[in-house]
């Protein structure tokens, strides 16, 4: 997975002067003292988190499946419990679960990291997480032109356990169909089933 230095030089890099003094700002706003010494750093600390966080904004998530395999495998692959980290685009409160990617190839797979790396490109910025479930089964069946994918994204959002109706615990579960999953059912209850085990 992507480390730190991958993210130097994208847009949150090209603007940490400004980002830093805004913190500093909403810091003294909010009532500190920005002189005290636990806060002496938060504005570029804070700002180095951005940059990962927001590091996707500097992918292009179609670029990730550039690579692919010819392979006739035309048999359920699924990537399952790919853990994500995103940003509510509401609260700008973090949510975070897992992923799961299924699709049955027709002549064209993706390299298993693609997928994982896919999930980052899209959740590493603001989000809504049925936007993220639907551009990840968008761009699976762009790139790779399957015969059907299916995609379930999992999530625990801070913005409903941390304020607002505090309901801690409470998951949503969101899902996505495209080709053959859309009319067959036994297919998808073969993807559920599998993500049980
Ligand atoms: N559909 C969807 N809603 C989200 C997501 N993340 C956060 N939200 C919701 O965005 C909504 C924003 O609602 P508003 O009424 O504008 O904001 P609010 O007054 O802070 O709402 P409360 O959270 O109910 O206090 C809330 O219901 C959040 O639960 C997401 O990924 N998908
Ligand atoms: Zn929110």
């Amino acid at each position: 997975m992507a480390g730190v230095k991958d993210y130097l030089n994208g847009k949150v890099s090209a603007n940490r002067e400004q980002i830093e003094y805004h913190v500093k700002e909403i810091l003294k706003l909010i009532g500190e003292n920005v002189e005290r010494e636990g806060l002496l750093e938060t504005p570029a600390r804070v700002t180095r988190m951005y940059e990962e966080i927001f590091a996707g904004y500097d992918v292009d998530p179609r670029e990730v499946l550039g690579v692919t395999f010819d392979e006739q495998h035309e048999e359920l692959v699924i990537v399952r419990d790919i853990v994500y980290y995103s940003q509510c685009e509401h609260h700008m409160a973090p949510f975070f679960g897992k992923a799961h990617i299924g699709y049955i190839p027709s002549g064209k797979i993706a390299g298993l990291s693609k997928l994982a790396r896919l999930v980052e490109a899209v959740t590493r910025k603001l989000q809504v997480q049925e936007r993220i479930t639907s551009q990840l089964a968008d761009i699976m069946n762009d790139a790779l032109h399957p015969n059907g994918v299916m995609v379930v994204v999992e999530g625990e959002h801070l913005c409903m356990c941390a304020r607002g109706v505090k309901k801690s615990g409470s998951k949503t579960v969101t899902s996505a169909v495209r080709g053959e999953f859309v009319t067959n059912a036994a297919l998808r209850s073969e993807f559920l089933s599998l993500l049980k085990q």
